[in-house]
């Protein structure tokens, strides 16, 4: 059957949050002496900003058909992934029927093995894979969560990721997920101050409450361990990416020796089947959590998914807005969902990709009724309003 064809992508970058959720102004609970790789450097210990974790910007990629139809996405990635979209990809995009995801996924994937594989690529790839399938639904008027296969449940439970668990609990959240403050260089003063964060949220959270820890791939095993040992006597539920996501060993040693009900997790920053292969077979965690706008976009997300499943293991992406939203509800293994706090303090509900999307779905009372995500696509537009700057034109 004839299907219609992608006439035209384009590439645009944004500065200010959003998809590049570390991108803020001001203060900021999200760059507050958050313990990082980058940590043992004193300097770059106070804030995420400093190494550059903001350089980057959202990507925006829109892609047009030849009936008219529109569709977007966003990641992060900024100008070097719009110089990526436009110069290299676009050619296995322009002219495809839009129904040819797999195809073209393959394509992008396999054109850019000698300089891609992770990281910045992958995310220009999940860009262009999301894009796509917003374009499909909009050609279907079929929301995304029913071209892949209808949800599972009604309604989406959701957890906090933040400096205030306690107030996440009183707005419905099954808990929070605390950003870890001190690493290995800041020593036994550090660790204990981190353990006393926890015993204090705990304290004004609840028994009941889910507490983690990110530890945003800044510790080493010994550290990790430690800390879980602490952190096991105030109920921590997980310990999240505490180590380098290249240290697939490190994660194999680190669970096997995890104080009992302590669940280790990792993946946001690991990209397709091959990179959650490893951590599946491996053992490495308990849950793994792709970034499906980073891991290879929703195309990718589901092999990923796949393989987790066969292996017994939960998926519950990071972060990613609507994108995720889409996918975890059309699947048994990914039974709730990360909620990001961007407001600065942590204490109200405010969009995940504010301020680059209208009719972007937040959580109630920490649920989100998959009602809401009926609509063409992934069931957001871009606002119109925004600065786009388009580096790269063709
Ligand atoms: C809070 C973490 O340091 C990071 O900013 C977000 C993240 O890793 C997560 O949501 O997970
Ligand atoms: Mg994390």
């Amino acid at each position: 059957m004839a299907q219609p064809t992608v006439t035209d992508i384009r590439a645009y970058v944004l500065r200010g949050g959003g998809a590049d959720y570390h991108d803020q102004q001001g203060t900021h609970w999200i760059d507050d002496h958050i313990a990082t790789p980058m940590s043992r450097y004193p300097e770059y210990r106070e804030s995420r900003r400093s190494f550059g974790l903001n350089v980057l910007g959202t990507l925006v990629v829109v892609v047009e058909a030849s009936d008219g139809s529109t569709g977007f996405a966003v990641t992060t990635g900024g100008e070097p992934a719009a110089w990526i979209v436009e110069r290299h990809l676009s050619r296995f995009v322009l002219g495809a029927p839009v129904t040819a995801l797999e195809r073209i996924w393959d394509q992008m994937y396999s054109a850019t093995l000698f300089y891609g594989r992770k990281g910045l690529v992958l995310n220009a790839i999940s860009g262009v894979d999301l894009a796509l399938w917003d374009l499909l639904g909009a050609v279907r008027q079929e929301p995304v969560h029913e071209m892949i296969g209808g949800a599972v449940r009604d309604e989406q439970r959701f957890y906090a990721t933040g400096a205030r668990p306690d107030l996440a609990v009183r707005m419905g959240f099954l808990g929070g997920k605390l950003p870890l403050h001190h690493g290995p260089a800041e020593g036994a003063e550090g660790l204990a101050a981190n353990l006393a964060l926890l015993a204090d949220m705990r304290a004004a959270a609840g028994p009941d409450a889910w507490l983690a820890y990110d530890c945003w791939m800044s510790l080493d095993t010994d550290y990790a361990l430690r800390l879980a040992r602490g952190a096991a006597e105030h109920g921590l539920r997980w310990i999240e990416e505490p180590l380098p996501p290249d240290d697939y060993w490190g994660y194999q040693k680190l669970r096997k020796a995890l104080p009992p009900g302590t669940l280790l997790t990792t993946g946001e920053h690991e990209a397709t089947r091959w990179g959650f292969r490893m951590l599946a077979e491996m053992g490495c965690a308990d849950i793994l959590q792709p970034d499906v706008g980073w891991c290879g976009g929703l195309s990718e997300l589901l092999r990923i998914t796949a393989i987790a499943d066969a292996h017994g293991l939960l998926v519950v992406p990071h972060g990613s807005s609507v994108y995720s939203y889409h996918f975890a509800v059309t699947r048994h293994n990914s039974p709730f969902s990360e909620f990001l706090m961007m407001a600065p303090a942590a204490d109200e509900v405010v969009p995940m990709f504010h301020p680059q999307l209208l009719d972007e779905p937040v959580p109630t009372d920490g649920r989100l009724s998959v009602s809401t995500l009926d609509k063409p696509g992934f069931g957001v537009r871009l606002d119109p309003g925004l600065p786009l700057h388009r580096p790269y034109p063709r």
